[in-house]
Order: C-alpha cells, then sequence, then structure tokens
C-alpha cells in the first residue's frame, strides 16, 4: 500500500490543488504545412500570442488556489542526474528508431554534450537535420526520402496537452501507450519524471504502463468518483486497453476502482478523445456534445465491474444519461448540451473544444471564451465559467481540460 500518496484524484470535480502543465515553446515553431497533418495539427499557432494565453490559464489556475508544476521543469530535475540523463537519451533514440550507426552515434553524442536545459528544449523542440554535419558520413543525408525531412527528430508540439500522455486516477497514474508516433515520446517524459523525481519515485503505482501495446490516452480517462472512471474508446483508445486496465485496476490492493463505464464514441479527429464531447462539470452535471448518439439518444456504452474476486464482468447499456444515473446512483442529473442542441452551432464549439471544460471545483470551470452559446447555457444551468483566451493554443485541438494533468483534487467529502 501507498503510504504518503503523490497523487490524489478521485473525482474530474474536486477542488483543483495541484497540476501539471506544459508551457508551450520552441516545438511550435517547428510545425510546417508539411508536417502539420502527422503532428496532428491544423494550423500553425502564433507561439508569442500562444504563450500568453498559456500563461493567463496557469495564473488563473494559480488565483484559484492550484499549484501548477511545469512537466519541463520536473524533467529538467531528473536530468540533473548524469545517468538519467545517459539513460533517458538512449530511450528517447531508441524509440526514435536511432540503435545504430553513424547517425545514431552522433545524435547521442551532439545530446550529450547540451546543458540540462538545453538537453530538455531540444527533446520537445526536435533536432534538424543541419543541427548535425552529417553530409560527409551519411548517405542518408545526401539521398532518399530522409534527406528531404528537414527533422531528424519530429517536435513535440502536442507537449501542451498534458492531459493525455498519463492519467492520474486515485493515488495512482496510467503512463500512456500514445496512439500516434508524434506523441509517443510525451509518455516516455511522464515514465521518467514518474520513476525519477523525489516528489513521485516510489509513491506513485502504476496501474498501466506505455511498455505494452494497447492503446489509451488520458483525453479518454475521466474519473466520475473514486470507485468509477468513464473512458471513451475511441481514435485513441482501444477497448483492449480498457479491458487490460479494468483488469489490472480491479485486482489491485492500492485501487478503489470497481466500475469503468466503456463508452463508444465516433472514431475521427475532431472527436479523438471523449473529453472533447462529454466533462463532468458537477455531482450531478455534464457537459455533453449530441453529436455522439444517434437519432434516437442511442450509444454503445459497457460497463465493466467487478465481482467478488475481483475480475472484469461485462453489461452492456445504450443510453449515456441513464447509464450515468445508475453508475453514479442518482435521481436525476443535468445534461447540459453544447451548442445549446443547434447543428451548426453545436459542430463549431465542439470543434473548438466547447465540451472539453476543465472544472477546477464542483461547479466551477475553465474554459475557451470563443464557445459563448456553450458558455452563456452552463452559466443558465448555475455553473461558474471562468473564461480564457484561445485564439492560438485551440489550434492545436483541444481545450482546457486537454491542457492540464490534475496531481491532487480535494476530496467530495
Ligand atoms: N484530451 C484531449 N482532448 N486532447 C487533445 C489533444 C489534441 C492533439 N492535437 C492530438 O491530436 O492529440
Amino acid at each position: 500500500m501507498i503510504k504518503q500518496p503523490a497523487i490524489q484524484v478521485n473525482s474530474e470535480i474536486g477542488t483543483l490543488r495541484e497540476v501539471l502543465l506544459h508551457r508551450p515553446g520552441a516545438e511550435i515553431e517547428n510545425i510546417t504545412p508539411d508536417t502539420m497533418e502527422r503532428l496532428l495539427f491544423d494550423d500553425i499557432p502564433f507561439l508569442k500570442n500562444a504563450q500568453a494565453e498559456h500563461d493567463a490559464f496557469a495564473d488563473l489556475l494559480r488565483e484559484r488556489g492550484a499549484e501548477v508544476v511545469y512537466i519541463e521543469q520536473l524533467l529538467a530535475e531528473c536530468l540533473q542526474s548524469a545517468d538519467t540523463r545517459i539513460a533517458f537519451i538512449k530511450r528517447y533514440l531508441e524509440e526514435h528508431h536511432y540503435t545504430t550507426g553513424t547517425v545514431a552515434q552522433e545524435m547521442q553524442k551532439y545530446l550529450q554534450t547540451l546543458s540540462v536545459k538545453d538537453l530538455v528544449q531540444t527533446i520537445y523542440a526536435g533536432i534538424r537535420r543541419d543541427a548535425l554535419d552529417l553530409k560527409h558520413t551519411s548517405l542518408d543525408e545526401v539521398a532518399g526520402t530522409a534527406a528531404e525531412d528537414p527533422f531528424l527528430m519530429d517536435p513535440l508540439p502536442n507537449a501542451y496537452f498534458t492531459r493525455d500522455p498519463q492519467a492520474s486516477t486515485g493515488n495512482g497514474m496510467t503512463i500512456n501507450h500514445m496512439t500516434y508516433a508524434a506523441r509517443q515520446p510525451e509518455s516516455l517524459i511522464t515514465e521518467f519524471v514518474m520513476a525519477h523525481h523525489p516528489r513521485f519515485s516510489q509513491r506513485v503505482p502504476i496501474w498501466l504502463d506505455r511498455n505494452q501495446d494497447n492503446r489509451i490516452e488520458g483525453g479518454d480517462e475521466l474519473v466520475l468518483n473514486e470507485h468509477t472512471l468513464a473512458i471513451g474508446i475511441s481514435q485513441r483508445t482501444s477497448s483492449k486497453a480498457v479491458q487490460t486496465l479494468a483488469e489490472h485496476l480491479f485486482a489491485s490492493p492500492d485501487s478503489q476502482i470497481d466500475t469503468i463505464m466503456a463508452v463508444e464514441i465516433p472514431h475521427n479527429h475532431a472527436m479523438m478523445h471523449l473529453d472533447t464531447v462529454f466533462t463532468m462539470v458537477n455531482t450531478d452535471q455534464f457537459t455533453v456534445f449530441p453529436g455522439i448518439m444517434d437519432d434516437a439518444g442511442k450509444m454503445n456504452i459497457n460497463l465493466l465491474r467487478a465481482n467478488n474476486q475481483g475480475e472484469v464482468v461485462l453489461e452492456h447499456r445504450d443510453n449515456l444519461k441513464r447509464t450515468l444515473l445508475e453508475v453514479l446512483n442518482l435521481d436525476d442529473l443535468d445534461l447540459i448540451e453544447t451548442g445549446n442542441g443547434d447543428p451548426i452551432n453545436a459542430a463549431r464549439e465542439q470543434w473548438n473544444d466547447g465540451s472539453n471544460n476543465l472544472a477546477i471545483a464542483p461547479g466551477e470551470v475553465v474554459t475557451y471564451d470563443r464557445n459563448y452559446i456553450s458558455i452563456q447555457l452552463m452559466r443558465e444551468h448555475g455553473i461558474t465559467v471562468h473564461e480564457i483566451k484561445s485564439s492560438e493554443l485551440s489550434r492545436g485541438r483541444g481545450g482546457a481540460r486537454c491542457m492540464s494533468q490534475p496531481l491532487w483534487r480535494d476530496e467530495l467529502n
């Protein structure tokens, strides 16, 4: 059993006390029109303004009582140790398939000569082909498709969506095997921080690690209460990952989770995670994008429950509201429709993360200012809404929940 937990997240809505962020940096300026799609961006944000928007987001979270912890800072602290630094560089190169040969050796040499500060910056920003002088030693540099790619190592522009590479659940975490190559190194960073940083080392049970084949991302993982999760089966999270996670959680003495509501959503870029279409904003209030249901309001939902032996038992459901009432043991609840149900407004505001709200306390959320129809509706439903500027940040297709990984929330009662 964990004696002094480093993480406590038993709900989506308990008052936020500690949160992990990443301030967008040089990686954003390494997105090009040619690489945009594989880097999962729809446009190239203007970095200076993206940073100002992000700083305002962080300030708001601090004003509301949360400690903001930057993942890049934690990584830099871990990499002060020469052993950890060498181990990290090795794994980072291996995961980019640089294992043997001239280029791999030169990259390793290059990374090892950098100061910790520059190394961390380079890990996020990527390595441009012209950073190393390889023209006279590597054929790859002068002929073939590799030579056309300006990067030896791609940037990590999605890193400011700190929600996804891992997910805090109870006193532990899943460290996620990300779906696309563009994001896989992000969870390697989490793995190193959890293993080596004194704030977390030996204090965080890992429910599912990234060194297995089942894809899962934090945007799909919602903690409804101390014993119930909702997980999206989506473009990014496979049903197999959910089944495996259920098996691990139900069997672990460190976990209180006994119910997982697996919610299948359309598999596409606009709705890549469950939290782009569904977020919990109060004990009995949720925002939902109506486009995830068919005309009759039906969906494909499965409940995974633990039997007395801690084994997984499945039950099928098809109605979101009824299933939430059942698992949360409520008499009624309020589903607030993104864009107030109008098909054009709902689709536009969902695209800009109008359903992606970060609860910082029960009934109090942070969200993008541009989704004014959804904001007004939330206010009419009694929610306190803090708006943040979203001109640049929204171009990566993620909102306030995507940009934050809670580490500590107050218990609800
Ligand atoms: N939790 C979320 N919804 N995150 C959004 C991540 C967006 C990012 N561009 C991606 O495609 O991965």
